[in-house]
Order: C-alpha cells, then sequence, then structure tokens
C-alpha cells in the first residue's frame, strides 16, 4: 500500500514552462501557422511530460499486460481460456500483431504475467517474461468479487514497480494487454466510474453475434448488481469487477506519470485501466496519450470521461499494444517537427507571410 499512497500522492502535472516554450518554437516553424495540427499538440504534451523541448523517444516499450478471467465460465467471448497461454508464448517468439507492429515502430515489447491461469514458469525462469502474478486468473465476478482489495492493491504496486524497472531503458512507454474475457471486466469498470447502463459500454469483443452479445449485457448487469462496486472507491471496483492485467495497467500509467515519461494508451482494456489510474490520482491523465479509437464503445466513453481525443481510427479491435505501437510512429513524428525543422529566423531563405 505504500508504494501505491506514495505514487497516487506525488505525482505533478505537465511543465508549464516546457509546454510554453514548445508553443513558442512551433509558432515559428517555416510553415503556415500551427499548419501540422494535432501533430504540433502532441509535440506540445510531449514538451510538457518530460520537462524538455528536445525529449527523448527513442527507446520504446509495449508493456504486454496478461492475465486470465474467472466470468469466462459465463459465457461471454468466443474463445477459450487457454488461447491467453498460448498467446504469451506467440509474444515470446515474435509472432503475434503487437511483435510485427512494434518492430515496425522500432519499440520493444514486454511481457508480464499479471494473473494468467496457465503454467509459465519456463518463460519467467528465462527471462523471457516478467513475473508479477497475483493469481491464477480471477474469480468469476459473476458469482462474487473478482479479487481481494489486498490482491487489487498488490496488482496496481506490481504494475508501479515494473514501469520503474523499465524506465532506464525507456523514454516512451506503451500499454497493451491479454487475456480472453477480459472486454468484460473493461466495460464493467467503465460502466462503473462513469456511471453509464452496461448496455452501453458493452461490445461485442472477439466477434460476438447478436444473441451472445444480449447474454454478455445480461451478464454484466446481473454481475455489476450482484458486487454493487463504488465509484468513489477505485480499489472497490478493482476488486468487484476487475483483472490483474487491468490493474497492471493502471499502475504502469501510474508508475510512468512519476518518471513524467509519455504513456500511450492502446484499446478499451488499457483505457479502462488508464481510467482507473485516472480515479487514483487524476492528474496522471496528463501523462497519457490515447493512441486510436477502438470499435469498443466502451473505450469511447472512458476517453470522453478523461477529456482525452485519439490521435487514430482505424477500426482496431486487437488490443495487446497494437494501436500504442501505430501511435510511436506519430509521437516521434512530433517531436522531429519540435526539434528538426526550422524557424523563419533559423531559415536561410526569408519567407514573406
Ligand atoms: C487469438 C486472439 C489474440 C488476441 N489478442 C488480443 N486479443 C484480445 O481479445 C481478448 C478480449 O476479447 P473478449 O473479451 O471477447 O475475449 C483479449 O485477449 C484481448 O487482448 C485476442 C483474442 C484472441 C482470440
Ligand atoms: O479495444 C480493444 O483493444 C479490443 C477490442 C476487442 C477485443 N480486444 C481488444
Amino acid at each position: 500500500m505504500q508504494l501505491l499512497n506514495q505514487t497516487i500522492t506525488s505525482i505533478e502535472g505537465q511543465s508549464e514552462t516546457s509546454r510554453q516554450q514548445a508553443k513558442d518554437r512551433l509558432d515559428q516553424l517555416i510553415m503556415p501557422h500551427w499548419a501540422l495540427g494535432r501533430l504540433m499538440d502532441l509535440a506540445v504534451d510531449i514538451a510538457g511530460i518530460s520537462g524538455s523541448i528536445r525529449p527523448n523517444v527513442k527507446r520504446k516499450t509495449i508493456v504486454v499486460m496478461a492475465g486470465d478471467h474467472g466470468i469466462v465460465d459465463a459465457g461471454i467471448s468466443l474463445y477459450p481460456q487457454e488461447l491467453t497461454v498460448e498467446m504469451v508464448r506467440g509474444f515470446v517468439n515474435g509472432v503475434a500483431g503487437i511483435n510485427v507492429l512494434a518492430r515496425q515502430a522500432g519499440a520493444d515489447v514486454k511481457v508480464v504475467d499479471m494473473g494468467v491461469a496457465g503454467d509459465l514458469s519456463d518463460l519467467a525462469i528465462n527471462g523471457d517474461i516478467i513475473d508479477r502474478k497475483i493469481a491464477a486468473g480471477t474469480n468469476n465476478f459473476a458469482t462474487g468479487e473478482a479479487m481481494s482489495r489486498a490482491q487489487a492493491i498488490r496488482a496496481l504496486e506490481a504494475g508501479i514497480s515494473v514501469a520503474h524497472d523499465l524506465a532506464g531503458t525507456t523514454d516512451v512507454f506503451g500499454t497493451g494487454d491479454m487475456g480472453i474475457g477480459n472486454t468484460s471486466p473493461s466495460s464493467a469498470i467503465i460502466a462503473t466510474f462513469c456511471q453509464l447502463p452496461v448496455a452501453d459500454t458493452v461490445g461485442r469483443g472477439t466477434g460476438l453475434d447478436d444473441a451472445q452479445l444480449a447474454n454478455k449485457i445480461k451478464v454484466l448487469e446481473k454481475a455489476l448488481e450482484l458486487n454493487n462496486p463504488d465509484p468513489t472507491d477505485p480499489i472497490d471496483v478493482l476488486s468487484k469487477v476487475g483483472g490483474y492485467e487491468i490493474a497492471g495497467i493502471a499502475g504502469l500509467i501510474l508508475g510512468a506519470a512519476i518518471l513524467k515519461k509519455p504513456v500511450i494508451v492502446d484499446g478499451i482494456i488499457s483505457t479502462a485501466g488508464a481510467l482507473l489510474a485516472a480515479r487514483l490520482a487524476p492528474k496522471c491523465t496528463e501523462y497519457m496519450i490515447a493512441a486510436h479509437r477502438s470499435v469498443e464503445k466502451g473505450q469511447i466513453a472512458a476517453l470522453a470521461d478523461m477529456g482525452k481525443e485519439p490521435l487514430l481510427d482505424l477500426q482496431f479491435r486487437l488490443g495487446e499494444g497494437t494501436g500504442a505501437a501505430v501511435a510511436m510512429n506519430l509521437v516521434e513524428g512530433a517531436v522531429a517537427i519540435l526539434t528538426e525543422m526550422a524557424t523563419f529566423s533559423e531559415a536561410t531563405v526569408s519567407m514573406e507571410k
């Protein structure tokens, strides 16, 4: 509890001085005023986050938090739980979607076992994954709480500790997730914090049909009624209807904020983690960059709640950190514009407005 308390009470906002210095320079670049639009807004944010107008963004790490979910027993996903382990092995072998897009963006992928139900000890022993396993999957929150308060706090602190462990080799973090069934706790968390009917935050996940979607909504409505999470108590929400990888993502974001490093937030699972982090420490939203608009409508509601506008809309519904990886290219582009493009006074040619 000490690491969590220390972290949430110490997070400061962006540097206003660096934001202003970045704006002043961007105002004078050799092009029509602010003609690169949101890429320039992004450059201002990264300067404010890092406290520098020459921010380092070369070393990028996508952290894929993995965990399983007891609520798969209620038939809320198309796929079996065993796929979580198989996908983790796929990430380690470098063959999944996130591996391809991270390679293309020049980012490392680090996989964290936050609470996978299967045995990954061989990978942990070899150092192929980071082992922060809290339990072998959550309890089915259709029949009781997902985890204890103590487990929820340990999972958040594990995420914070991962950010600290990777800080020496990371300029920019990206969040990712793997866990069959995890769109369900994500939707439940978002419905609770945003005080929305769960039907407004639920989507088809990996591809449910209409009848399966109706069942998912019914299961989650009943689960929320049974658990009655308190939206003013983020640990209560996490323990009752959350997930270990979602807690890990929230912790990673809190850690990035304390380290004053940008964290690119992926799809609905990552955004549920981000909302949890925001409820614990509202200022941490200043360190988040929303990568993309997910097909899942709950993600859009959570982003709106935090006042975040996603950079991309590519109809993604994969997770793993794939949107964050694609958005890393934009982060590097934004900083390149800030640091490499000439101002009118620096340019050798004179230009009349
Ligand atoms: C092969 C495969 C790879 C994935 N990679 C990410 N997800 C994504 O889909 C799952 C969430 O959807 P739902 O809540 O409907 O189960 C999570 O594992 C998420 O990371 C995958 C899903 C599958 C099947
Ligand atoms: O928004 C996402 O990242 C997402 C959507 C559906 C399934 N898995 C992930």
